[in-house]
């Protein structure tokens, strides 16, 4: 399944990450540089607007750099991944990790980029939507706040009637690494969209890329 989603919308950049099984990623690549990073979600079934379904709430962060992406970062030498993703999520969203800890059973996903030498691990947490809330305001009072991270983000699940606006603009925003495909990734396993959902905000997403391309 992964694969098969992996290669249905990699864009060029996507596509220099390939799928990786975690545990051997850890012996096989040791020079490398590791990196993990989370997406905390929450089923949201609330109707809005009379028409358009939330479906659920999911964490993003709008980063330094301009990119979107989730929290997370870069494993210390002799760190092991767990401990530096919840290093990294206390640093960017002030989370206790004693209070949420991430586990192996969380992993979702590793990919390798052979050209920057960089291994790409990805957790996911559901949580309830009361929870989602608070952790979402506890962020401004990390200690990275309006440094690395300049503010958290949802992401809208739905489209809209027009066809374009809600999913697909967004999906047409900047991405940090692969954080594009583990967003769409990470909706189709655990049900947040249909396959036939993702497909259509893509194709819809493209469509308005080329038309600010021709236009421009
Ligand atoms: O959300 C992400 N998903 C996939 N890859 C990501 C994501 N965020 C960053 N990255 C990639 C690209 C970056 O160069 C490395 C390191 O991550 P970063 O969060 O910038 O690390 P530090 O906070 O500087 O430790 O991973």
């Amino acid at each position: 399944m992964t694969s098969v989603v992996m290669n249905h919308f990699a864009t060029n950049f996507e596509s220099d990450y390939e799928p990786i099984d975690f545990k051997n990623s850890l012996e096989d690549f040791k020079e490398f540089q590791h990196a993990a990073h989370a997406m905390i979600f929450a089923r949201d079934t609330e109707r809005f607007w009379n028409a358009l379904e939330k479906k659920a709430q999911i964490l993003m962060h709008i980063r330094f750099d301009g990119y979107l992406g989730f929290p997370g970062g870069l494993i210390d030498k002799g760190e092991s991944v767990l401990v530096g993703l919840q290093r990294e999520i206390q640093e960017e969203i002030g989370l206790d990790p004693t209070c949420f800890p991430f586990a192996n059973s969380d992993h979702v996903s590793s990919h390798i980029n052979y050209k920057t030498k960089l291994a790409l691990h990805f957790f996911a947490k559901e949580v309830a939507l009361e929870e989602f809330k608070m952790l979402e305001s506890n962020m401004m009072t990390s200690k990275e706040f309006g440094v690395e991270v300049l503010g958290p983000t949802r992401v809208p699940l739905y489209t809209m009637e027009d066809g374009y606006r809600g999913l697909p603009v967004f999906l047409n925003n900047m991405f940090i690494g692969n954080s594009r495909h583990q967003l769409l990734n990470c909706a189709l396993k655990f049900n947040l969209l249909t396959k036939q959902e993702i497909d259509e905000a893509l194709e819809a997403s493209n469509r308005i890329n080329n038309v600010v391309n021709k236009s421009s």
